[in-house]
């Protein structure tokens, strides 16, 4: 956490799906440690969530300590709507296939929780395990719908590391990305050298 921090990230990501190699225990008292000290620093504190509640998410977020909840499900609109009128930010995984894709696609899964006031992360599809996959977009069709949607906030996802996601960005004109599997050393063990080549790639 400390080298996302140094190298000049802002956000981490709380995995609270619990079939994740990367789930941490809302209960546990590391968890909210974790929490605490990434606010220390000054980081953006984004829980992942899987087809939960959103009475449970809120909960969850309340306890642990979190700025922001991500919906990486098949969670309903409803969900969002109710976060949102608690006052929670809510980033909600767009799921889209590995090959190209058209913009009319993206406009059809994304339309409602825009309207909804949600921020998207778009990501591939990955099936039951929902995200993590380490697989890329398709970047130019990221490309092809975000030049006809300038005023929605979005953030790539997909496969993202330290050696690719400068070209992704070049390639998307994506302003923020994420990243979960690429800064990792063996998998589900974040590595600092990872990290911060990562952010360089990213910022430089
Ligand atoms: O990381 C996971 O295991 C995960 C599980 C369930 C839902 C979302 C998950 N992670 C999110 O998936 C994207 C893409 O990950 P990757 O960079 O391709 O490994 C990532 O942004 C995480 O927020």
């Amino acid at each position: 956490m400390r080298a996302v921090e140094r190298s000049g990230g802002d956000a981490i990501g709380l995995n609270f799906f619990p079939n994740s190699v990367r789930y941490v225990d809302p209960q546990s008292p590391a968890t909210g440690r974790l929490s605490r000290l990434a606010n220390e620093l000054g980081l953006l504190r984004v829980g992942v969530f899987v087809n939960e509640s959103a009475e449970r998410m809120a909960a969850i977020a309340a306890t642990v300590g979190l700025d922001a909840i991500q919906l990486h499900g098949d969670e309903p609109i409803e969900s969002a709507e109710s976060l949102r009128s608690m006052g929670w930010p809510v980033l909600r995984a767009i799921k889209l296939p590995r090959g190209g894709f058209a913009a009319a696609l993206m406009q059809e899964r994304s339309a409602a929780w825009v309207a909804a006031g949600c921020h998207l992360l778009l990501d591939v599809d990955a099936g039951s395990a929902h995200g993590g996959s380490g697989k890329t977009l398709d970047w130019p069709s990221v490309a092809a719908w975000a030049q006809g949607h300038r005023s929605v906030g979005w953030t790539l996802a997909g496969g993202l590391k330290p050696e690719n996601v400068r070209r992704a960005i070049e390639a998307t004109g994506a302003v923020s990305v994420d990243t979960a599997s690429g800064v990792e050393c063996p998998r589900g063990v974040k590595d600092e050298s990872r990290i911060r080549a990562f952010i360089a790639a990213a910022t430089g």
